[in-house]
């Protein structure tokens, strides 16, 4: 049955729109009466014997044509509704999928509909209507996130550091609506769809806590989960907490989530609600109940959630492996052509460049698209780059931080500035090899491109250039694409890197849509080098690493003319064995060693720097990085682990902002090798190392939300002289602040978080705060890491100089005598 009253209220003026409609009702002229809200057999009838009876002719004819006119009018304009009007009306994503839902049964039309799939997964996506929530503060930004998600038949939001990839979101949700109604459904026969009044003493206060204190706006999911749970465990009356006592029962209720069809990731975000709500009745005045007696079920709760945090991780693994499997290839599955065509492709090197003997045509063309490919799989350029690069770009190729930098004006995309690609020295020495020893033999006319076809003029197609590569190297299905591999590294670098280095990478591979950004600028060769090295750290990726800056620079590299000689022959790359004498002697270099221990020591220090390159984090023990070496099979010629242990030197920034190993640890607020320790008298509790720390270790964060200073000097005044757990710092120009005062955090429930744990020492401090931004979720936030000042042993308390002192705060601290520590 319509109810088109409340309809009425809902929807505004729509636009006028005269459809055929086929009105759902077995009378074809079926008409309500508009005070009863009735379909009679005939209006005027019933108005007489029934709503109207005793009232004049003329005043009943009046109102049937009133009763007329209502149901033309709604015939012709209120059943057809905009989507964008639901989503004004109804900006929470979940309840207007489920009007729009409600609306299509009822008989409704609905124009400019997402298609049901999209309703599903492009929730909030910027550019379309529903981006009204998405731009609210970042707070409620993820709040709506974290509620939206976690409805059961909806799904799925964990604190699990899976980040699924759009591929893998865009397959779960098609997943989740086919299955939403049948979950429902099931969860209705169960019992566990119940809730308990709204008006709940119990709910009503943890609504107010999510809203007032954890500043989570859209809870409303969340206070539903917590809902539903108490009246599953108590079905009838106030909710109260004697459920605690029935561990019994919480278990029959997991597993009956379970059975009806919800993910892990589900249940797990029902596990954290329920904690959520427990949290609050321990911390809440008027509760009045038992601490322990809550921890302790609490400590249950967690204990459960283990196995199915567990099966949930498998979950995604295996989410992850089918997008393998379904084809969406990884970088280093796009590089596979180069690794595979390397040995030919030195082969041919050798022979044409140092020994200087003459290789074949089909050879010669080969090698060409060799070079082509290192361009667009291994520097992520388009073929129109490949195409366009000139010989005039070649020569004035520039030696900058230990790589050749080619700029290349035409490369026919839309982007306005010019494509950059910053070759390895080895790379640079292939391309040299082209350039001398094949193409010249190309060369017809005028054409200045520096690959050039057989018949001498600019390629056509670096993209079937690189098809035919792959079929020569027998790799089926015509290998991988330049915009594949560009597709790979973009999806790794949208998770991981930050907006600076975004920009930077997208600089480096020339995307088009870069200049749609008013604020960008070109970055300086430096920090092109330093994009290229930083594409080197992408997961799956074994670029040839660069050669240590030292022995690469140009006074030392190029002034040796004869030992690059030699190391053309004999290109120096980590995983090869040196040129026997034999092979020296025959490529016409003298017998002695000298060339040959220089080409040892330049393996040796790449070696140790790639060795190096796996420790930005913290400085690693001796056996770690034994292990490593011996994992890396090298047979001689091999770093000694305490080479490297004395070569370990602090990762410079950019490093750290894109180290895996912190990322992580931020994330989970997992860091290692510390322990809270409770002190006698007014100290409270600190940190303590439980591992060895080395000068320049990055120790942990301080967590917490990001506020502006303003906010945070607001939380300060209400502190008194109680510990303060606030963070104020500068960074890009903003004065800001880091909330760890509101505990536990939103984001890591009931974790206790080191870094607001630490206290102050300016006389003997062993750790200093650095501020980076780091690429957290989907955003990039301004953190502050603690580095070790000095090696710091086990059992030392971490600390670090607040930078107040007692005469701080117009006198306020004076009586602060901690602060002269
Ligand atoms: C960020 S908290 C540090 C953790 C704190 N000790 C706790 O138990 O939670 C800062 C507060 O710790 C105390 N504190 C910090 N450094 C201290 C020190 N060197 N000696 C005594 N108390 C200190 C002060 O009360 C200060 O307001």
């Amino acid at each position: 049955m319509f109810k088109c009253k409340a309809l009425e209220v809902l929807v505004p003026p729509l636009k006028k729109l005269m459809i055929h409609v086929v009105f759902p009702h077995r009378h074809r002229n079926a008409i309500y009466c508009l005070m009863c809200s009735k379909i009679p057999v005939s209006i005027k009838r019933h108005l007489e014997n029934r709503c109207m009876k005793g009232c004049s002719a003329v005043e009943i004819a009046a109102q049937v044509d009133i009763a007329k006119e209502s149901t033309r009018v709604w015939t012709a304009t209120q059943r057809v509704w905009e989507y964008n009007t639901l989503v004004k009306l109804l900006p929470d994503h979940v309840s207007r999928v489920a009007m729009v839902k409600y609306l299509i049964q009822n008989g409704y039309l609905i124009l400019n509909k997402p298609c049901d799939e999209d309703m599903d997964c492009a929730r909030e996506a910027p550019g379309t209507s529903d981006s009204v929530t998405a731009t609210t503060s970042a707070v409620a930004a993820s709040a709506v996130a974290c509620t939206a998600s976690s409805s059961p038949p909806e799904e799925e939001e964990t604190d699990s550091s899976e980040t699924p990839s759009p591929d893998e979101k865009t397959r779960d949700s098609s997943r989740r609506s086919r299955s939403m109604g049948t979950v429902r459904e099931a969860m209705q026969a169960g019992g566990m769809y119940e809730k308990c009044p709204p008006e709940s003493k119990l709910l009503v206060g943890f609504r107010n806590h999510l809203i007032g204190a954890l500043q989570i706006q859209n809870c409303q999911q969340e206070v539903d989960n917590v809902s539903r749970f108490l009246r599953y465990m108590q079905p009838e009356g106030e909710p109260n907490l004697e459920f605690m006592t029935k561990t019994t029962e919480t278990m029959d209720y997991m597993s009956a989530l379970s059975n009806s069809g919800l993910s892990a990731a589900t249940i797990l975000n029902y596990m954290k609600n329920i904690i959520r709500f427990l949290q609050y009745v321990k911390g809440s005045v008027d509760m009045n109940e038992d601490g322990i007696k809550i921890q302790k079920y609490i400590d249950f709760l967690k204990t459960m959630r283990k196995p199915v945090a567990r099966k949930h991780s498998g979950n995604a693994c295996s989410t992850r492996c089918d997008g393998i499997v379904d084809g969406m290839p990884t970088v280093h599955d796009c590089n596979l052509v180069l690794r595979s065509g390397k040995k030919r492709f030195l082969d041919i090197y050798n022979r044409m460049a140092i020994s200087k003997i003459v290789v074949s045509p089909t050879e010669k063309t080969w090698y060409r698209y060799y070079c082509e490919a290192v361009m667009m799989l291994r520097h992520f350029q388009r073929p129109a780059a490949v195409e366009g690069m000139t010989v005039r770009e070649w020569v004035n190729r520039k030696l900058t931080d230990g790589r050749y930098l080619i700029g290349i004006k035409n490369h026919k995309t839309g982007a306005t500035h010019v494509a950059t690609i910053a070759l390895t020295l080895e790379e640079e020495a292939w391309y040299q090899g082209y350039y001398e020893c094949i193409r010249p033999e190309f060369v017809r006319g005028e054409c200045d491109c520096f690959f050039l076809s057989a018949r001498g003029t600019q390629i056509t197609s670096g993209s079937s250039d690189l098809l035919r590569l792959h079929e020569s190297c027998g790799i089926d299905h015509g290998g991988c694409t330049s915009g594949q591999v560009r597709r790979a590294a973009d999806t790794l670098v949208a998770t991981s890197f930050t907006e600076t280095q975004k920009q930077n990478v997208a600089a480096y591979m020339c995307r088009s849509d870069l200049v749609a950004d008013t604020h960008y600028r070109m970055p300086g060769p430096s920090a092109i080098v330093a994009t290229a090295v930083l594409l080197d750290t992408l997961p799956g990726f074994t670029p040839e690493r660069r050669l240590p800056a030292q022995t690469d620079s140009p006074g030392s590299c190029m002034s040796g003319k004869e030992f690059s000689d030699f190391q053309q022959t004999f290109p120096v790359s980590r995983d090869c064995q040196p040129p026997t004498k034999k092979q020296r002697v025959e490529a016409g270099f003298p017998e002695n060693r000298v060339y040959y221990d220089r080409w040892r020591k330049r393996q040796y220090a790449d070696r140790q720097e790639h060795l190096l390159s796996y420790f930005t984090y913290r400085k690693p023990s001796g056996g770690k990085i034994e292990r490593l070496i011996s994992e890396e099979g090298w047979t001689s010629n091999c770093p000694k682990a305490q080479d490297i242990l004395d070569m370990w030197t602090p990762a410079l920034k950019y490093a750290i902002e894109s180290d895996q190993n912190i990322l992580n640890s931020c994330s989970l607020q997992k860091w290692k090798g510390l322990a809270i320790k409770s002190f006698d008298g007014q100290k409270g509790e600190g940190v303590v190392a439980t591992t060895h720390f080395t000068e320049g270790d990055i120790v942990c964060d301080y967590h917490g939300k990001v506020i502006t200073k303003a906010e945070g000097e607001m939380m300060m005044k209400d502190q008194g002289d109680q510990a303060g757990y606030l963070f104020f710092f500068n960074a890009g120009g903003e004065a800001l602040c880091i909330d760890a005062q509101t505990w536990p955090c939103p984001c890591h429930d009931g974790v206790e978080t080191f870094g607001r744990k630490i206290n102050h020492s300016s006389k003997h401090p062993n750790i200093k705060p650095l501020c980076v931004v780091l690429r957290l979720g989907d955003e990039d936030v301004h953190t502050i890491l603690f580095k070790a000042t000095r090696d710091i042993k086990v059992d030392t308390e971490l600390k670090f100089n607040y930078g107040v002192n007692r005469t701080s705060f117009r006198g306020e601290a004076l009586h602060l005598d901690w602060l002269d520590e």
